[in-house]
């Protein structure tokens, strides 16, 4: 894998300043990009989170994921703290691309679950790779994470590339109607930890 170093800038938010780094994976051609808070390259376990392109979600408002809550709520937790790494990784529809992610919200539009529409369009349940996050968090100077997710595969990958995950946190957020089915079946299929789905958050219509 060759990943180059780009460039980085600030990044005013609504959350606060963000220093953004963005790397080329030459092999693949595709743009990733972190987002900074504070220093990062000390010894402490850095506030972290990786989180796979959702445009639907994270920039047009969709409501049949999480994805675009979750990211604003990382966002936010970094900034509270004051602290830590947002991995912004293209990576979109768990990999097989944003056409085929409309593909696969048809399917489920007619009844299939999340699994089912992968399966259906020749693709297996979760394509993602996550070798891009060594190269960039070794760049950034960070060894060792508290990692906001409920999926076990992202803490697996990392401890797999030598990245220590000092803990896991919860990111359990933005249940509406919508999605219920959507994370009922990551809980089930895909082997999210999500307690009984989001217990005690109020379901947003
Ligand atoms: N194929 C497919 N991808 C989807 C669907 N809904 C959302 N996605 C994608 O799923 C990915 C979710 O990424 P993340 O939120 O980083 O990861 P996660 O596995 O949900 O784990 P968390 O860290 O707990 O959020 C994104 O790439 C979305 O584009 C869907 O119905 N089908």
């Amino acid at each position: 894998m060759s990943v180059v170093f780009v460039a980085s800038s600030l990044l005013p938010t609504p959350f606060g300043v963000f220093t953004m780094h963005g790397f080329l994976d030459e092999q693949t051609g595709k743009e990733h990009v972190a987002l900074t808070m504070g220093t990062v390259d000390d010894d402490a376990p850095v506030l972290g989170r990786l989180h796979s392109e959702c445009l639907t979600g994270d920039a047009l408002f969709s409501m049949r994921c999480d994805c675009g809550y979750q990211l604003e709520a990382a966002l936010q937790a970094i900034a509270a703290e004051g602290r830590g790494v947002l991995l912004y990784l293209r990576q979109e529809g768990r990999g097989i691309g944003l056409l085929n992610k409309i593909r696969a919200y048809a399917l489920q539009d007619e009844g299939a679950d999340t699994v089912e529409a992968n399966e259906r369009l020749g693709f297996a349940p979760d394509m993602r790779d996550y070798a891009i996050c060594k190269p960039m968090l070794a760049h950034l100077g960070i060894a060792e994470v508290e990692l906001m997710t409920n999926n076990p595969r992202k803490v697996k990958a990392l401890e797999g590339f030598g990245i220590r995950v000092a803990k896991r946190k919860a990111l359990q957020i933005g249940l509406n109607p919508h999605n219920r089915k959507y994370l009922e079946t990551k809980a089930g299929k895909l082997g999210h930890l999500l307690g009984e789905i989001h217990q005690g958050e109020a379901e947003q219509s």
